[in-house]
């Protein structure tokens, strides 16, 4: 994956270290740079800025993550990074080449997969369309053959190498889109949306495979996504847009440690309805669950106490491995609760706690994510990013 000495780049770039003496040497570090990019869709009243006077360097083998809400650009500046959108100001250098001067140099070694798809070949195998994209990338396919196994091994493709595209599932296709990127050997990739659709073990193992690519490869990947666990798991930095703007930029673990809200969750047996509308008064609840688990009496070796083993008693408990439903099944309710405790309230909490007899069984601190940061720098409601809406 190697790639020429990038051209010489002229001019002071605004995220390099002004104190850096050897800026030149940085610059040549940089896969991508992007400078007062701005599009506007439209025009008049109705007309839409998309992208907003944003900069934006990315370091060779790095996996920077845009992360926003719907609309706030970050398709239309990747398109535009990509030459696919024209913005109206700003400028693109790819591996030091400026795309205005020669878009073939400037993106011979990018490579794209949009919206979370690419244009493969459905009648064509698997094998046939990595070897395709490989060709028109100006690759010999044969030159790269130990390549493109690897990438079906490591993307777990390999028993469907010779299989038509249109016969695979959704989430093979999309795992088939990325081989198809990343068949020629681009030195950078753009992926807007990589995981969108696919189910929890294709998108584990793709991101699996894009950290490797990344971190042992030198592959640089600007991605985008609404799901915060690609962007904490994959990404070494993390851009947070909103209209159009850049509003946060740092590395996922300084993002995390930034975010001000302190919660914890508390379980306990005996948090019933009238204790919550009471914490409701003076705290930010921000969630609430009951679970329920159930054991034959006295049968408290039974120790998976996970929401997902819960089951309620009556629904078929006796059907299942001969345990009978007149048999003395006892059911266990639990109560989750999550709670802001900013400043002093951790104490008024445990107080009003203790006073309602209420009994904790564990307590633990929520770990922020990305989204609570991002609530934070922007102030929208929570749920703006991922549209699960995990608002209080
Ligand atoms: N071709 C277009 N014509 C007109 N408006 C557009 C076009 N493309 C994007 N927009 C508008 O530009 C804004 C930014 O859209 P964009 O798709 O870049 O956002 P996004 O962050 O990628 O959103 P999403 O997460 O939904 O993909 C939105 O208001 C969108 O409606």
């Amino acid at each position: 994956m190697a790639r020429s000495a990038a051209n010489e780049i002229d001019g002071p770039r605004e995220r390099e270290d002004a104190n850096d003496v050897n800026n030149e040497t940085n610059l040549s570090t940089l896969a991508l740079s992007i400078t007062g990019l701005t599009k506007r869709f439209g025009s008049g009243d109705e007309s839409v800025l998309a992208v907003d006077d944003v900069s934006l360097d990315v370091k060779r083998g790095t996996v920077v993550g845009l992360l926003g809400p719907n609309g706030a650009g970050k398709t239309t500046l990747i398109k535009c990074a990509l030459g696919i959108v024209l913005p109206d100001a700003g400028s693109v250098r790819v591996f030091g080449v400026d795309v205005g001067d020669g878009r073939r140099a400037a993106y011979a070694d990018v490579d794209a997969m949009l919206e979370g798809a690419r244009n493969d070949y459905w009648r064509l195998t698997v094998r046939e369309n990595l070897r395709y994209f490989a060709t028109i990338h100006g690759v010999d396919p044969n030159s790269v053959s130990a390549r493109h196994d690897r990438l079906l091994e490591r993307l777990d493709l390999t028993e469907k190498a010779d299989t038509p595209v249109r016969d695979l599932s959704r989430g093979m296709k999309q795992k088939v889109s990325l081989a198809s990127v990343l068949a020629g050997g681009a030195d950078l990739v753009f992926l807007d949306e990589p995981t969108l659709g696919l189910d929890v073990e294709s998108s584990r193992t793709l991101r699996r495979e894009l950290r490797r690519l990344a971190h042992e490869e030198g592959l640089t990947i600007v991605l985008s996504s609404h799901d915060m666990d690609v962007i904490e798991d994959v990404c070494d930095r993390v851009v947070m847009m909103a209209g159009g703007r850049i509003v946060a930029d740092d590395t996922v673990e300084a993002l995390l440690s930034s975010a001000t809200r302190e919660t914890i969750r508390i379980t306990s047996p005996d948090l019933d309805e009238a204790v919550v509308e009471t914490l409701r008064e003076s705290f930010a609840v921000r969630h609430v669950e009951d679970l329920h688990d159930t054991s034959l009496a006295g049968d408290h070796a039974h120790g998976d106490r996970d929401a997902d083993a819960a089951v309620n008693v009556g629904e078929g408990v006796g059907s299942d491995g001969g345990v009978d439903r007149d048999q003395n099944l006892v059911e266990e309710r639990r109560t989750v609760l999550e709670v802001d405790v900013a400043g002093d309230a951790l104490y008024d909490l445990m107080e009003t706690l203790r006073e309602a007899g209420v009994t904790i069984e564990t307590i633990d601190t929520v770990r922020p994510d990305l989204e609570e940061v991002f609530v934070d720098v922007t102030g929208m409601e929570a749920g703006a990013i991922d549209g699960r809406g995990r608002s209080p």
